[in-house]
């Protein structure tokens, strides 16, 4: 054999050799990976388990568990999507491993929010970081003070909506939207002081709609976010979804545009006044490196308006679906009321820790409609490991929030709605069982308005409960199944209120 022959086939050898190890390398790897991935049911090529998913993924989701554990995965359309259950393993995953677990899923519906400029929506970086701290230090400047504005606001808005309910003379409503209005008129009375837009305002009743329409379609719930080729079929709902958020935006940049004109340095007005402070205070290669500008900020007061109005107005809803549900329960509020506060004064943030029942019943409101199932869509932000399992970068992740509310080695009975259950035997809150289920998720994204939406709904509870009774319109049924959406609302019904 010639000398180039012998050369030529060691060089293929070599090669051919290469290849095998490099193949076999990838195969041990991704085997390696695959095989210390959380266990999961089976999927169907590039739809995965969504079928399945349809609808109430919470309470399929929360199924899965009994036989996959607390910690599994499946997959959604293409995306590996790991479920987490049980108090324990979100506050480890949540908590303990906060910033591998902080992240957002990159969902083609997030770019249409404030033009992708939304915080609650936004990947977990320094972007996030800087939109938070802004966020933060305008509800911390404007909730520091429980007398003033903030309880006035809300005690007048609860009396508005009393006098709203009783307006309709002993005849059936549906009370939703009212309660809507009332809720939305706090955080943007909080954001923008502006009361030239009443409630019979187009604008204000546009704004409202949008805020209640946009879970309907955003985030685990909108299709096109699971299986990104559907845009192109589904070009209607995507240009719903688009308008909702254009709608809000519009209204949102006239108060922009007046607040930077009237802009005084020290004359807060509103939380709105308070982002603009401290956007300017910050460092400019900051702000650059994160791409901060002045018009931006509105962009957090949306996420304020919309997170702040629709999760409240949906438990405050509850809250009256459980009232006419459960007669007794509303005779006991009323009791309460009546003997602590008497008909003589309005309800106090002050009253809070005197009306035990009052707050076992709003707790019991929030475990046992658990308006936010799967609390928004998280994403790991590295490669991390829980309990031995491998979690690749950029998997999504569900923190199972309703797994914990319903959790039967936990909670006796969770189905039935009973808030005896948060009372400890001297009649006061249990703290430590108020604190063994996260409404309001944990760790870095956590909730950011929980102190606010709990004023507001001990507020508006203590204040109908001492003017209204409410029953239930005789021959109507009533459904304590929610419409399932990103925020889970009771179907519609009517109440009927009466004045006491
Ligand atoms: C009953 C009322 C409320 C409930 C149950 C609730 C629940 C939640 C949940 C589960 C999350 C997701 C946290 C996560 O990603 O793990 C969240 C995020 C958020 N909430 Fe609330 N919320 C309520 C009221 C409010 C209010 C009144 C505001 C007003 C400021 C607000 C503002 C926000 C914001 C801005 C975020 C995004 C935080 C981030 O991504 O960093 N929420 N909320």
């Amino acid at each position: 054999m010639a000398d180039h022959e012998v050369l030529y086939q060691a060089i293929v050898t070599a090669l051919i050799v290469l290849l095998l190890y490099s193949i076999f390398f990838r195969l041990w790897k991704w085997y390696s990976i695959f095989r210390l991935l959380p266990p999961g049911p089976w999927g169907w090529p590039f739809i995965g388990y969504l079928p399945k998913l349809k609808t109430n993924r919470h309470l399929v989701l929360t199924e899965l568990r009994k036989t996959y554990g607390d910690v599994y995965c499946l997959k959604i359309g293409v995306h590996r999507a790991v479920v987490l259950n049980g108090l324990e393993t979100v506050r480890h995953a949540l908590v303990h491993l906060g910033e591998n677990f902080a992240g957002r899923p990159s969902f083609h519906t997030f770019q249409f929010i404030e033009n992708g400029n939304s915080m609650a929506f936004c990947d977990f970086g320094p972007r996030w970081k800087v939109r938070r701290t802004i966020a933060l230090n305008g509800l911390r400047a404007f909730l520091r003070d429980k007398v003033h504005p903030v309880e006035i606001a809300m005690t007048e808005e609860a009396i508005y909506l009393v006098e709203t309910f009783l307006g309709n003379s002993g005849k059936p409503f549906n009370p939703e939207n009212s309660v809507y209005l009332s809720l939305g008129s706090i955080t943007f009375g909080l954001c923008f002081s502006d009361h030239t837009l009443g409630r019979s305002d187009a604008d204000y009743l546009k704004l409202i709609k949008s805020v209640r329409d946009f879970t309907q379609n955003v985030a685990a719930c909108n299709l096109v976010d699971i299986l990104p080729w559907l845009r192109y079929l589904w070009k209607d709902k995507l240009k719903s979804f688009i308008e909702v958020n254009n709608t809000l935006q519009s209204i949102l940049s006239r108060q922009e545009r007046e607040h930077l004109a009237t802009f005084e340095e020290g004359h807060m007005r509103d939380i709105l006044d308070s982002f603009i402070k401290t956007c300017r205070e910050m460092n400019e290669e900051i702000k650059q490196e994160v791409q901060l500008k002045d018009e931006h900020i509105t962009n957090i007061a949306a996420d304020f308006l919309r997170a702040g109005t629709v999760t409240v107005s949906a438990t405050l809803t509850w809250a009256l679906l459980y009232m006419i549900t459960y007669p007794k329960i509303q005779e006991r509020l009323q009791k309460e009321v009546d003997d602590v506060i008497g008909p003589g004064r309005n309800p106090r943030l002050d009253d809070m820790g005197s009306l035990p029942y009052a707050e076992a019943f709003i707790l019991e409101t929030l475990r046992k409609s658990s308006i936010s199932p799967l609390s928004l869509p998280h994403a790991t932000t590295k490669d991390t490991t829980l309990y031995g399992y491998h979690i690749p970068r950029g998997t999504w992740v569900i923190p199972n929030l309703f797994s914990i509310s319903h959790d039967e080695k936990f909670w006796t009975d969770p189905h039935v709605f009973r808030p005896e259950r948060f009372l400890t035997p001297e009649n006061t809150v249990d703290e430590i069982l108020a604190k063994s289920f996260l409404p309001f998720s944990a760790g870095k994204r956590r909730c950011l308005g929980e102190l606010q939406a709990r004023w507001e709904l001990f507020l508006f509870v203590a204040t109908v409960v001492q003017r209204c009774h409410f029953e239930k319109v005789p021959g109507e049924t009533y459904d304590l199944t929610p419409e399932f959406g990103l925020v889970l609302h009771p179907k519609h019904f009517n109440i009927i209120a009466k004045s006491r």
